[in-house]
């Protein structure tokens, strides 16, 4: 039988212009955004730039799940998602996170338009390969980017929480920084912005940490290799990895405390640290 999810999308691939750029927020720094993030985002639409919004929450998930006494728990970075946890994912990540980031742009004058990755068929995903572990965590296997033309398009930003859904309905928990790459190659953008809580990819340890401005697909292989990046940055560049495999040139990681920070890279400032091909 064919698939009720990719009946309405013909073009794998789009090829957006370049403003348009996809930005990923992580939950280690959303609720420290001050309000001058989500002017810079506005002032950055009114002057024509298309920013597509994806967004995490995975401290707000620990902090919901512990409410509520379910135990949780990560492989590889990855957090195991039984049904129970599922739910509150999907409450967390589509309800609460993703209404307050579309709120804080209103706020400040900006246009947003707040979707689940499984409206629409948005973000088609299927388990990942060791299910049996982890439960219902998803990959992406296609994003409907036609719907975000078509919302961007209608003068609003799109801000997508990262839950996935397959032809049986079945609903998927997606690491944020996998669906933001995802959603940057669908669209066949220029550019990535992972905005989180560090300024970059750093190197060296006590005070001979520092941010490293730019780095290469083998030298974040190696850095991996080594342990240096470890944790929740192994798949931030995992992402920025796959995606620039296709039409994304770039990927930067930049701190989200940073003054004016996506108006700032996307000038060409030297700022965070930049992932390129080679
Ligand atoms: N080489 C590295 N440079 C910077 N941060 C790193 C590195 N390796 C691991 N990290 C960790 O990655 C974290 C960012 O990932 P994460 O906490 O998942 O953020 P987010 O919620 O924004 O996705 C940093 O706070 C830091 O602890
Ligand atoms: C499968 C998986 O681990 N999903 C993540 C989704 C949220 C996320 O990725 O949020 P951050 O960007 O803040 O880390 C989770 O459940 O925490």
């Amino acid at each position: 039988m064919k698939s009720t999810i990719d009946q309405t999308e013909t073009l794998p691939v789009q090829t957006m212009g370049m403003n348009t750029f996809v930005m990923k927020c992580g939950g280690s720094t959303l609720a420290a955004l001050p309000d001058s993030f989500f002017e810079d985002l506005k002032d950055l639409q009114q002057k024509g730039v298309s920013p597509v919004i994806v967004h995490g929450g995975g401290p707000a998930i620990s902090g919901n799940l512990e409410k509520l006494g379910i135990e949780t728990e990560f492989v590889n970075g990855l957090r195991k998602t039984t049904e129970d946890v599922l739910d509150v994912v999907e409450m967390v990540l589509a309800g609460t996170i993703n209404k307050q980031i579309v709120r804080r742009i209103l706020s400040v004058g900006g246009a947003a338009i707040g979707l689940s990755g499984s409206d629409g068929g948005l973000i088609e995903a299927k388990p990942v390969i060791n299910h049996a572990e982890v439960g219902w965590v998803g990959d992406v296997t296609h994003v409907k980017s036609s719907i975000l033309s078509g919302v961007l398009d209608m003068g609003y930003m799109p801000v997508v929480a990262p839950i996935g859904v397959d032809e049986s309905g079945q609903r998927y928990n997606i690491n944020a920084d996998t669906a933001a790459g995802a959603v940057a190659s669908h669209m066949g953008v220029n550019r990535m912005i992972v905005v989180t809580d560090v300024p970059g990819i750093l190197k060296g340890t006590g005070s001979e940490k520092r941010v490293l401005p730019t780095v290469t697909v083998q030298e974040v292989e190696d850095m991996i290799g080594t342990g240096e990046i470890y944790g929740g940055m192994i798949p931030k560049v995992r992402a920025a990895i796959s995606c620039i495999h296709g039409k994304v040139s770039e990927v930067v990681i930049v701190d989200g405390s940073e003054p004016n920070v996506l108006s700032r890279v996307l000038g060409g400032e030297i700022l965070g640290t930049r992932i390129v091909r080679m």
